[in-house]
């Protein structure tokens, strides 16, 4: 099983993604910088976390134009499994690879803190076997605001793309309770803005975040 994981001017996530996957799960993790294309032969990509091109105009704007987001979209239109975690799941959506929009949070705060999360919907590659749980892990963010039409969450809702919701409500102002949603032909693109991998090791507080991961790396 081989991770791509994505590195832009600002990742700040994609060391702790690549120790998880590597270290925590034992499985090929490797970089791949914005410029450059996608290697051969990867099993799952995942667009971590952070503030590329300091957040600039709106964070993920900037990095949908990075040329590897072309390698990127043909990647996951082909099925192949992409998980977008927070400055991930922002460039996804500003790419057109999951629908809607993250906005400035509610507060106008930076909101750092752990949520609870109920897995929901579908299955989808970072979901087998998790469907109807909870979770804990922390989000990290100034832009969680998940916004997208009425009409448009009445298709994610339908169609059993929302994926991940927060326990007691968003603490961000996210359109019903939105975390996460997929999209893609088969769920493959999934994009959240709590971090998984801040949660992956319980000598470190906690790991339900390293059951997304285990469930990629078995797709
Ligand atoms: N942790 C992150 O990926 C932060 C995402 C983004 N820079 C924000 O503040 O919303």
């Amino acid at each position: 099983m081989r991770v791509g994981i994505v590195t832009f001017p600002g990742s700040n996530c994609d060391h702790d993604v690549y120790h998880v996957v590597k270290h925590a799960c034992g499985a090929d993790a490797r970089y791949v910088w914005h410029k450059d294309r996608l290697p051969e032969k990867l099993d799952a990509v995942v667009v971590p976390g952070g503030f590329s091109y300091g957040d600039y105009l709106r964070c993920g704007a900037l990095a949908r134009f990075s040329p590897v987001m072309e390698d990127v979209a043909a990647f996951a239109n082909a099925g192949g499994p992409v998980l977008g975690i927070c400055n991930g799941f922002q460039i996804l959506c500003e790419a057109g690879l999951l629908p809607g929009v993250l906005m400035r949070n509610a507060s106008l705060k930076f909101i750092c803190r752990d949520v609870t999360l109920k897995v929901d919907g579908q299955e989808t590659p970072v979901t087998r076997g998790l469907v109807g749980r909870t979770l804990t892990m922390p989000v990290a963010h100034a832009e969680g605001n998940y916004f997208a039409d009425a009409e448009t969450l009445d298709r994610l809702e339908g169609e059993g793309r929302v994926v991940f919701r927060y326990v007691g409500g968003a603490p961000n102002g996210a359109a019903r309770d939105i975390a996460g949603i997929a999209a893609g032909p088969r769920r493959n693109v999934v994009g959240l803005m709590p971090h998984p991998e801040r949660a992956a090791e319980a000598i470190l507080g906690r790991d339900d975040g390293k059951r997304l991961f285990e469930s990629l790396l078995a797709a």
